[in-house]
């Protein structure tokens, strides 16, 4: 039975009886084992392709100065590299990482964009970040509850594939995979803040605990975008980093600058984090006899600056501000001046706890970031005005553009 199954071959072969051996061709002993290794043997040249592809990505491209230094560009690599460094604690930065990795980068092989969640991404300073964000060809995962902000701000980058928008609100945990989170979901006015100041320190506290966790969970970066606020009532002008403020603990702003307090000192405890001078927006209403002083700034020089935080290694509050210094009547006036010389002034009662001046030291951003606005107020106030009619009448020819 045993030879009937090695031998069935043999049987079904025509066996000629007058078999005469062909002479001996020496060069059938090379193209045989060829031919035979061609036709039978298949596999084994994929996996001969396979290892001289692999020998091939292993050597060239670390034999090449740009990818065997430390001067390997962040551009340049891949989101391989980005998925691997995930695996290491919350504080180290991803960036950093990257850009100490030996690369074994496939050559020609671009670096993808890189995955983002921006909450409070419809609001205003958010979807101003979005834009240069989806513009230089990252994916974008806007999250937000939609308490200030509005779809109309995003909408233009429905249908892009790039782009996601989440009805969420950051209370609750939410899990994605993603290289860099900007937190700015926050009720940012007084009118807003005031509105449920439980659910506003809520927000700031539970919200950016949550995002913490995430950023911790995914190794990614993170940013939170916190408030002059912080400042309360400054003792020291203008205000440092380093100063810790004067605030009223229990009055009716504390919701919003103690709660903003609190999500950086969540933030540093995770060992990682930025805060910011929020860029605030005021009435031509005066409240009190207007000699309060603030501090103003353009949209595009915030979101500059908080796109350098987060591509840098710098972790610790940062003023990101204008120190550009206007009591609330010179602004009010310059809001005359180049906007609407009709506007009337209207005075107001104070509000409680009212900040008597404000101004951001941002020599830390000049030196560790290079960054420094470049729109004044009187430049800034117009290019506001056009963006503000363009986002809400769709206004095509007031783009609003910075030269
Ligand atoms: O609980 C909330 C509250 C607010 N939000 C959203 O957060 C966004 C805030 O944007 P706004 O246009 O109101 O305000 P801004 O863009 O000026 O705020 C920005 O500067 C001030 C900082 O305190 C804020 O954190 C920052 O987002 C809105 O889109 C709002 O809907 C939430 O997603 N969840």
């Amino acid at each position: 039975m045993g030879s009937e199954l090695i031998f069935r071959g043999h049987e079904t072969q025509p066996v000629d009886d007058a078999y005469s051996p062909k002479p001996h061709k020496p060069w059938l002993t090379v193209t045989r084992p060829i031919h035979y290794m061609l036709r039978e043997q298949r596999l084994l040249f994929v996996l001969l392709g396979v290892i001289i592809a692999t020998l091939f990505f292993t050597f060239v491209p670390s034999s090449s100065p740009s990818a065997s230094s430390s001067s390997v560009s962040y551009e340049s690599l891949p989101i391989s590299y980005f998925e691997r460094e995930s695996k290491i604690p919350a504080y180290h930065h991803r960036v950093a990482a990257a850009v100490h990795s030996v690369g074994k980068v496939p050559l020609g092989i671009k670096r993808k964009g890189l995955r983002i969640v921006v909450t409070g991404g419809a609001g205003f300073v958010g979807s101003h970040l979005v834009d240069r964000l989806i513009a230089r060809g990252d994916s974008v995962i806007v999250v937000d509850n939609f308490f200030t902000g509005r779809k109309e701000n995003v909408m233009h980058h429905f249908g892009n594939p790039r782009f996601e928008l989440i009805r969420h609100d950051v209370v609750e945990p939410l899990l994605l995979e993603v290289d860099q989170i900007y937190h700015l979901a926050c009720p940012a006015s007084p009118v807003h803040y005031k509105f449920n100041p439980v659910k506003t320190i809520k927000t700031n506290v539970v919200g950016t605990l949550n995002m913490l966790g995430l950023a911790k969970r995914v190794g990614a970066r993170f940013l939170l975008t916190s408030t002059s606020e912080v400042y309360g009532d400054p003792l020291q002008h203008p205000q440092k980093e380093t100063y810790w403020g004067n605030v009223n603990p229990i009055g009716v702003r504390s919701c919003y600058d103690e709660g903003k307090r609190t999500a950086e000192t969540l933030t540093m405890d995770y060992h990682r984090g930025a805060g910011v001078e929020a860029l605030r927006k005021e009435p031509l209403t005066v409240y009190g006899d207007g000699k309060q002083t603030r501090s103003f700034q353009y949209v595009s020089d915030l979101v500059e600056g908080l796109i350098r935080l987060m591509e840098g290694e710098h972790v610790g509050p940062f003023n990101l501000g204008n120190p550009g210094e206007f009591t609330m009547l010179e602004l009010a006036k310059v809001v005359q001046e180049t906007i609407d010389p009709d506007a009337r002034i209207e005075y107001r009662p104070n509000t409680e706890d009212d900040p008597h001046k404000r101004k951001p030291d941002i020599s830390r951003a000049k030196d560790q970031l290079g960054w420094e606005p470049k729109v004044d107020l009187r430049k800034g106030l117009p290019l506001m005005v056009s963006d503000f009619r363009q986002r809400i009448f769709g206004d095509q020819k007031e783009k609003a553009t910075v030269a």
